[in-house]
């Protein structure tokens, strides 16, 4: 790769932001075993360079050419005439080595990351050690400290996450696992504790115990108190210890009750955050960011303290999810959704969310929030968000949360004769019982905290005036399913209508995008039923990503995890958006829990209160999830 020997080219600095800007989304482009050669050749000085690209065998070897028009610099940040050389691989095959080599501008936008990188500490600088001027050159390293490392949230996915980048070649070459939590453990310990909950991401893949072992041995634990700076002060001595003078970068993500979040904070930058004029330090602060609008202003203003906004990762983990990811692509690179997506087209949005299992294990968590805190205001709605934003200026953080919040400050905030909420009760099922909310025993008996709402949300903006968006959550249900479903409007005048049956609601047009499980996106059409009469019925035009792709589908864990080291801030959650989150939702909690609104009773296991269909049917809406016959 013509790196330092380009003759007549422009500066070096400049050539070198240049090729960390677009040598990721061409190697990202092309399978992993082929041979890649980027070759950059700098025609003059005007900053034009021709790019090549060949694919030898077993691809025919195929050239591509690209002109790169001098615009493609203007991203290229002044600041970082200061920034270190740019690590580069010999062209090469793309493997581990390589693919670690280039990690720094792969985030999950498929765009080049800038200032925001392993190694760009210099272009993240931040008081408290969120990273100054970043040293001239050397080896990068990452630390990632998993505070609450004892949790269930921890063993259950964070750990599983990062194992499975690493198994993918993800992480960094030099990397190190911490845990941390107040119980007394040992390095060994803790890695029999993470041992239990890794999976192979493909089953019996020849190398996985292998791999395992040596994602293990990267894995140490500290522990502490959370409000104690000698506990971070030891957890620093050992960071450092295992940093071995590379350039560090430090990721705390913080997996432990919200009452116990600032206290981490204050402690860990205080002691454990690296210095001013070295790499990055940030924090994944997960769910619940507050109660409600008070609350989370008052959580806000507290991290505020000890961090810049810009160390604050808020998680929020939908928005990992494969298809809501997608959801920006489907609406922004197809043309035939474009023009459709408005009230004129649009009857109304539907975002499902349901779990076939209670609170088990999280009674005490949940009864404090319930499911309007703990799904609605923030999975749900972040996925209402980018559905119905207006176009970004661009992929860039800033300019999708920007849309976003713009949104959500478009919201009408909910009223209570909008919501309707359910709670579940014990139910036998043949032999099986399944346990009331109640039955929890950390869970008061009268409590009326919700395990089931539905509400009518509305956006007040020239889009999407008076086109009601429903949401339902609820635990305990009959299935597991998260789906966001689009009915559009009748055809006016349809010429088949005495073909179709009476119900002219069941002959529109309906786009569902099921998030989980099996994921896929279907669009349901009016077709003629093949014969020599004229009848239509209702079909599918399918795309199930099982059936279309031919590969795992990772965690949302993985994607955000990865995107938090990188600097890629656009999955996470900015204050604003946060603020405006909870304006919408902030009066209604309020009401609902000072008149203890006693929640509808729904068995375990079923389909929910009747309520929710009261609700629709008050905006002459049918829930998508239930067809004609009433069954799911
Ligand atoms: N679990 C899940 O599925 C999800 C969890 N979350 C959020 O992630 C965070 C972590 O969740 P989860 O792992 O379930 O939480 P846990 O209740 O399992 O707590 C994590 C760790 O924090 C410590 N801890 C627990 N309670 C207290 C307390 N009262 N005071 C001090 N320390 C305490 C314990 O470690 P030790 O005693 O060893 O110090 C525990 O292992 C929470 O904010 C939760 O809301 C978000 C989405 C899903
Ligand atoms: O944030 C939460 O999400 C989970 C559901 O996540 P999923 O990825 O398994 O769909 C939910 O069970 C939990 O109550 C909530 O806190």
């Amino acid at each position: 790769m013509c790196l330092d020997h380009c003759p007549q080219s422009p500066s070096p600095t400049v050539r070198k932001q240049f090729i960390k800007n677009i040598e990721a989304p061409i190697v990202r482009a092309k399978h992993p075993n082929q041979f890649l050669h980027i070759r950059f050749r700098w025609i003059d000085s005007s900053t034009l360079p021709t790019i090549l690209v060949s694919f030898p065998e077993p691809m025919a070897a195929v050239d591509l050419r690209f002109h790169l028009h001098p615009a493609a610099f203007s991203s290229v940040h002044p600041s970082n005439s200061s920034a270190k050389p740019h690590r580069h691989c010999p062209p090469q095959r793309i493997h581990a080595a390589a693919r670690r080599c280039l990690l720094r501008a792969k985030s999950s936008n498929g765009h080049p990351q800038i200032g925001a990188s392993f190694s760009d500490g210099a272009l993240d600088a931040k008081p408290s050690g969120a990273g100054g001027p970043a040293p001239e050159q050397g080896e990068h390293t990452v630390s990632i400290t998993v505070v609450g490392a004892s949790g269930d949230l921890a063993k259950k996915k964070i750990f599983p996450a990062l194992f499975a980048l690493f198994y993918e070649d993800w992480l960094p070459e030099h990397f190190t696992i911490f845990g941390y939590a107040r119980s007394k453990m040992s390095d060994e310990e803790l890695r029999n504790m993470i041992s239990m909950t890794l999976t192979c991401r493909i089953d019996q893949r020849a190398n996985c115990s292998e791999k395992m072992d040596q994602f293990l041995k990267r894995c140490f634990y500290q522990s502490g108190q959370y409000n104690s700076e000698e506990g971070f002060c030891e957890l620093d001595r050992k960071l450092t210890e295992k940093e071995a003078g590379k350039l560090p970068n430090r990721l705390f993500y913080l997996s432990i009750p919200p009452n116990i979040f600032v206290d981490v904070v204050r402690s860990a930058s205080r002691t454990a955050s690296l210095p001013s004029g070295s790499g990055w330090t940030r924090f994944i602060v997960e769910k619940p960011f507050g109660r409600d609008s008070e609350s989370s202003g008052e959580l806000t203003r507290s991290l505020k303290m000890y961090l810049e906004e810009e160390q604050i990762f808020r998680i929020d983990h939908y928005l990992g999810k494969e298809l809501v990811e997608n959801l920006s692509v489907l609406r922004f690179s197809n043309l035939v959704f474009q023009p459709l997506w408005s009230r004129d087209y649009i009857r109304n949005v539907q975002l499902i969310f349901s779990e076939d299992f209670g609170t088990e294990g999280r009674g005490r968590y949940f009864d404090n929030y319930g499911i309007i805190r703990d799904i609605m205001q923030n999975h749900l709605l972040q996925i209402l968000a980018l559905f119905a934003m207006e176009t970004p200026v661009s992929l860039a953080a800033e300019d999708i949360r920007n849309e976003k919040v713009k949104v959500l400050r478009s919201m009408r905030k909910l009223k209570v004769e909008d919501v309707v909420v359910g709670q579940y009760k014990g139910h036998t099922r043949g032999e099986k019982s399944f346990p009331a909310y109640v039955d929890d025993p950390t869970v008061p008996n009268d409590s009326v905290t919700p395990t089931f709402a539905a509400a009518a949300l509305f956006i007040d903006n020239a889009r999407w005036d008076g086109v009601p968006f429903l949401m339902k959550a609820g635990k305990a249900l009959h299935t597991r399913r998260a789906e966001i479903r689009v009915q559009f409007r009748r055809v006016p005048g349809n010429l088949y209508r005495g073909s179709v049956g009476a119900d002219l609601d069941m002959a529109t047009n309906e786009l569902v995008l099921r998030v989980q499980p099996d994921e896929a996106i279907y669009l349901k059409i009016n077709n003629k039923v093949p014969g020599l009469g004229m009848r239509l019925d209702s079909g599918n035009l399918n795309l199930f990503y099982s059936e279309r792709y031919q590969r795992e589908i990772p965690d949302a864990y993985e994607r955000l995890l990865l995107d938090a080291m990188e600097g890629e801030r656009r999955l996470f959650i900015r204050s604003d958006e946060l603020d405006a989150a909870w304006a919408i939702f902030t009066p209604v909690l309020r009401e609902l829990e000072d008149k203890r609104v006693a929640p509808e009773l729904y068995p375990y296991g079923s389909r929910g209160p009747v309520g929710a269909h009261y609700l629709a049917a008050n905006y002459n809406v049918r829930w998508g999830d239930i067809s004609s016959d009433g069954s799911f």
